[in-house]
């Protein structure tokens, strides 16, 4: 079976991804953005979902509630994915710099912009003077970092393809290694073990720098509906919740009393993307809000109403 996941090698849904699958023959393949994951061929993905200092992965959500976000922009529909498990990671953040760099010198942080918002207030307290730059993920980052032939350069070897990630009114996430934004010094947020693979340029300033020592992301385990029977269906279940759609959160109280409401995350339509970046198909998302709710038990289709059922874990 081939699982599709936000990369590149070393990113946190690597770790995560391989934690998931573990056991299993699996082939992984490592894409650029979250939009990319979700437009995916694989049977499978793993994708961030919330974290317990950040909140929301807004990317991730935005797919779910939306799923035109990833239509292709040949006009062919989205990749339809219900939701299968869910594996919860530790994590823990390193800042970098390219070695001899002093963090006072430091013009600009890149990250993931989750990671950036778990170490807002390390970046607050010992580098207030730098910009916070998101990129597509932690592990694209430090790559980008790492490969500066000089930090005052603005040309690089990397080429960070694939579009764009930005999914917030102000995010303008780098998708390209000469955005003006990286003058000067820079230090990235990232793994433990792309620092590892990284070790020749990047030196470590300071580990475990997110706000909270005890920090954790959950993931989902997604897999395409209407596969045929093989690749077998992987669940890593454990039959407690299911995740819903709805505009309408009101009407979960016509669910039966069991089915308790464990998370809740709003979506404003039409404020936090933009429709060229994504090729967002012409009719467009649905205006007003969407709320992605997950409840305790396994709520099947027929029960489901006026929400979207999309799967449990
Ligand atoms: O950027 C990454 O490495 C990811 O996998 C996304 C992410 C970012 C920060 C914490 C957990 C996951």
């Amino acid at each position: 079976m081939q699982a599709s996941y936000l990369g590149p090698e070393d990113s946190y849904s690597h770790v995560a991804t391989r934690q998931i699958l573990d056991g299993l023959d699996a082939e992984i393949i490592p894409c650029q953005t979250i939009t990319n994951v979700f437009k995916a061929s694989t049977p499978y993905a793993v994708v961030p979902i919330s974290n317990t200092i950040q909140g929301v992965v807004q990317e991730t959500l935005l797919n779910l509630i939306h799923p035109e976000t990833h239509a292709s922009e040949n006009g062919s529909a989205a990749t339809k994915w219900e939701i299968v498990g869910s594996h919860t990671l530790s994590v823990q953040h390193n800042l970098v710099v390219r070695r001899g760099v002093e963090l006072k010198d430091v013009d600009w942080v890149g990250s993931h912009e989750q990671a950036l918002g778990q170490c807002s207030k390390y970046l607050d307290d010992h580098c207030p003077r730098a910009q916070r730059i998101p990129f597509p993920s932690t592990a694209q980052a430090a790559i980008l970092l790492a490969s500066r032939a000089s930090s005052e350069s603005s040309s690089s070897k990397t080429t960070i393809s694939g579009g764009a990630a930005g999914v917030g009114q102000d995010i303008k996430v780098v998708t390209d290694d000469n955005d003006e934004r990286l003058r000067g010094h820079g230090a990235a947020i990232c793994s433990s073990a792309i620092i590892e693979r990284l070790e020749s340029s990047l030196e470590v300033v300071a580990e475990s720098v997110q706000n909270v020592k005890e920090n954790y992301t959950r993931f989902l385990l997604l897999r395409q509906r209407n596969l045929p029977p093989n690749p077998p269906i992987i669940s890593r279940s454990t039959g407690k919740s299911t995740f819903l759609v709805t505009s309408s959160p009101s009407s979960l109280h016509d669910l039966p009393e069991e089915h308790r409401v464990l998370e809740l995350h709003k979506h404003e339509t039409g404020t936090s993307v933009s429709k060229k970046k994504f090729g967002v198909a012409a009719s467009g998302p649905q205006s007003g809000p969407r709320y992605l709710v997950e409840v305790e038990g396994v709520v099947g289709e027929a029960a489901a109403g006026e929400w979207v059922v999309l799967g449990s874990t």
